[in-house]
């Protein structure tokens, strides 16, 4: 025999190393991860097949790889959910000010979610033997659940039909209809109740099968009536945490840095479980969520899967960020993807390509966030509850910036103990002069800069003693460099042709200038600035208005057909194809047409139809903050919009005077100067 210097016989190393070979570590990972049978079966199969290929080739190690996902994915780990909701509350308050209305929804939404928790289960004890039945049911209604009792299949099922039960404790021997036949039917009639599975004298095969025909629980008999409490709560738990993650999914709308993402994470909080930000802005390809079949080299299983497996839990607060920029090309259609994974229907046997059997998604809370909710398929949309996020008022920026953004940011660069303090009117001037938003985004970077700024300052004793304690609204251009923007209304002269509008995008309110020139033609109406059909039709109606009224404006008619107009829409970069610019439009070619300069503090916004009547348009509150931020004094929207207006915050119109017309005629007496 051929000996080591150890003096072990070579075979006897060799066994040991294969004892101790990651095939056989993986089984003993296998066996001792409690995972489904589904999951289960998956794995021992991978298993045997590795066992019978070489460990050298690249399959093996493929093969490896998906049995150690199998094993580390959260198949049944999910965080218990604490839901107080005053703890809620005080949560979502301490992290953001205002956003009254949406933080009274959110609390609204998780209390329907919540409460069925409170409510004491109903629960069905199905047993031929009578002791056995009157003792769960004693046990059971001393811990508050309210039962019913049925001596076989048959009775229970009446009563299934009858009332509404959570949860079904069945016998299996029993005359009529025993246990297998009664699970059978539940699972076909009634998936969503949950069976425990009383199995006699602990035979081991007949659990094993309750649990394989699809039974929640298995209990064996003589019933232990402490182990029978602890497994109805267990089970119970499980069904309500499901429960959680059904219903309509939220989805936060609005602008950017409104705090969308901010009050998601808030939300997980609250609920104590994992938080998981998933962006999905520019996904294309649909194997990015679902992974790549393992036959493909260096396949991968998708986002959704791995994040799971990176949270350690089945039931984590999910946020699909940017849900409306989902793209789509040849490599498949994400959306869809989404679809599944968004309705309870399916996604409880979502199936990813590189895992290859279901696993169930249906405990994840999803949000979805989205700055322009109109461009979500419709099914898509048809599932979410949508909650809006709208712009912030000047002084509610100040109030956020003072209470949450400036400490933030000075503890970010460590001089929170410096005694260091922004003058409101030094955040009023970063607001005005340096940003131009309808969120905080913007915003919190600028006064980021001051904080890193101030940081250098005190890098040294010399220009710490410099270095102000008190930032004032004059150290603001020291700090940041010449103002960014100009109030509009300082920087424009009233003009002949030259309207001020006001339109709604995926990033907020935006002011928006129309141009109107004539010259000599022969009646043409020209458009320029990357228009929509809409408009160009809005343009064309608003023509036709005046020229039918051209003796009530006093207009040559011969104009109409001896010149043409130009209407030019500038700043290509907002997306302009909406009805709303009907009447800015319209003020515009009357301008042209009647020589009557345009008020440059004036701006407004309504879609008006062929015979002037001025129909409502959406996004006011959104316009009127554009407006404020634009330094506008008047406004004029449409009358149809009152209601709107009414319930705005007094900030949102402090400072504006707000004109309601029905008939473009209304706004001619407030728009050109005298
Ligand atoms: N009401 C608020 N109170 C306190 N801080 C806020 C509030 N709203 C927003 N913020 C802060 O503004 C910043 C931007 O917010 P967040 O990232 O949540 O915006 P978002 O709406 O998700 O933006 P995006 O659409 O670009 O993803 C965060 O630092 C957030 O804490």
């Amino acid at each position: 025999m051929f000996f080591k210097r150890n003096s072990k016989p070579i075979e006897e190393e060799i066994e040991q190393k294969s004892e101790e070979s990651p095939l056989e570590k993986m089984r003993q990972q296998v066996k001792s991860a409690k995972l489904p049978g589904h999951a289960y079966d998956a794995a021992v199969k991978e298993l045997d097949k590795l066992e019978k290929s070489d460990p050298s080739v690249a399959e093996y190690a493929i093969g490896l790889n998906y049995v150690e996902l199998l094993v580390s994915l959260p198949w049944n780990i999910s965080t218990k959910s604490h839901l107080e909701l005053g703890r809620a509350k005080s949560i979502l308050d301490s992290r953001h000010s205002g956003l009254d209305q949406v933080k009274q929804r959110i609390l609204e939404f998780l209390a329907a979610k919540t409460l069925r928790q409170s409510v004491k289960a109903n629960i069905l004890i199905v047993d031929d033997e009578e002791i056995a039945r009157n003792n769960m049911n004693h046990v059971l209604c001393k811990d508050g659940f309210s039962c019913e009792c049925a001596e076989n299949g048959i009775a229970a099922l009446k009563i299934l039909g009858a009332s509404d039960i959570d949860l079904i404790i069945s016998d299996l021997k029993m005359e009529g209809m025993d246990g297998y036949e009664l699970l059978a039917e539940v699972n076909r009639s009634y998936p969503e109740i949950p069976v425990i599975m009383v199995t006699g004298f602990a035979s081991v095969n007949s659990a094993v099968q309750a649990m394989k025909s699809g039974a929640a629980h298995y209990l064996s008999k003589p019933v232990n009536l402490n182990e029978l409490r602890r497994t109805v709560a267990e089970v119970l738990d499980q069904k309500n945490l499901a429960e959680m993650g059904r219903g309509p999914i939220l989805c936060f709308t609005g602008p950017p840095g409104t705090g969308k993402t901010s009050v998601g994470q808030a939300i997980a909080e609250a609920l104590q479980f994992s938080f998981i930000r998933m962006s999905l802005a520019g996904l294309r390809d649909e194997a990015e969520l679902r992974g790549h079949r393992r036959t493909y080299v260096g396949a991968m299983p998708g986002r959704i899967i791995m994040e799971l497996k990176r949270a350690g839990v089945n039931n984590p607060v999910m946020m699909l960020d940017e849900i409306d920029k989902i793209g789509q090309d040849f490599r498949g259609d994400p959306a869809s993807v989404m679809l599944e994974v968004l309705d309870p229907e399916q996604n409880v046997k979502f199936t990813d390509y590189y895992l290859d059997i279901p696993f169930n998604l249906s405990n994840i809370m999803f949000i979805a966030t989205a700055n322009d909710i109109s461009r979500l398929p419709g099914p898509l949309r048809d599932r979410m509850e949508v909650i809006e996020f709208s712009g912030y008022t000047a002084r509610e920026k100040c109030r956020i910036a003072e209470k949450f953004i400036i400490p933030r940011q000075l503890k970010g660069v460590g001089l929170q103990r410096e005694g260091i303090s922004f003058e409101p009117g030094a955040v009023g001037r970063i607001i005005t002069e340096y940003t131009r938003e309808s969120g905080l985004r913007n915003l919190e970077r600028e006064i980021a800069t001051v904080c890193r700024k101030m940081a250098l300052l005190h890098l040294s004793d010399v220009s710490r003693k410099a270095a102000p304690k008190t930032i004032e609204a004059d150290d603001i251009p020291g700090f940041l460099g010449p103002r960014r923007y100009v109030s509009s209304v300082g920087s424009r002269k009233p003009a002949i042709g030259i309207t001020t509008g006001l339109v709604w995008t995926e990033t907020g309110g935006e002011i928006i200038n129309v141009e109107a020139v004539a010259m000599k033609g022969t009646g043409h109406l020209m458009l320029t600035g990357s228009l929509g059909d809409i408009l160009r039709e809005s343009a064309q109606a608003a023509l036709s208005f005046i020229r039918s009224r051209a003796d009530e404006y006093r207009i040559d008619d011969h104009l109409f057909s001896e010149q043409d107009i130009h209407v030019h829409f500038p700043a290509g970069a907002i997306s302009k194809d909406g009805p709303s610019a009907g009447v800015t439009i319209f003020v515009a070619l009357l301008s042209l047409l009647t020589g009557r300069p345009f008020r440059s503090d004036v701006a407004m916004t309504g879609e008006m139809t062929l015979s002037g009547q001025i129909l409502a348009v959406s996004g006011i509150k959104e316009k009127l903050l554009a407006a404020q931020r634009a330094g506008i004094k008047v406004v004029v929207i449409p009358q149809q919009n009152k209601e709107e207006l009414e319930v705005l915050p007094a900030d949102v119109t402090a400072g504006l005077e707000v004109i309601l017309i029905d008939n473009g005629n209304d706004a001619v007496p407030h728009v050109f100067t005298s």
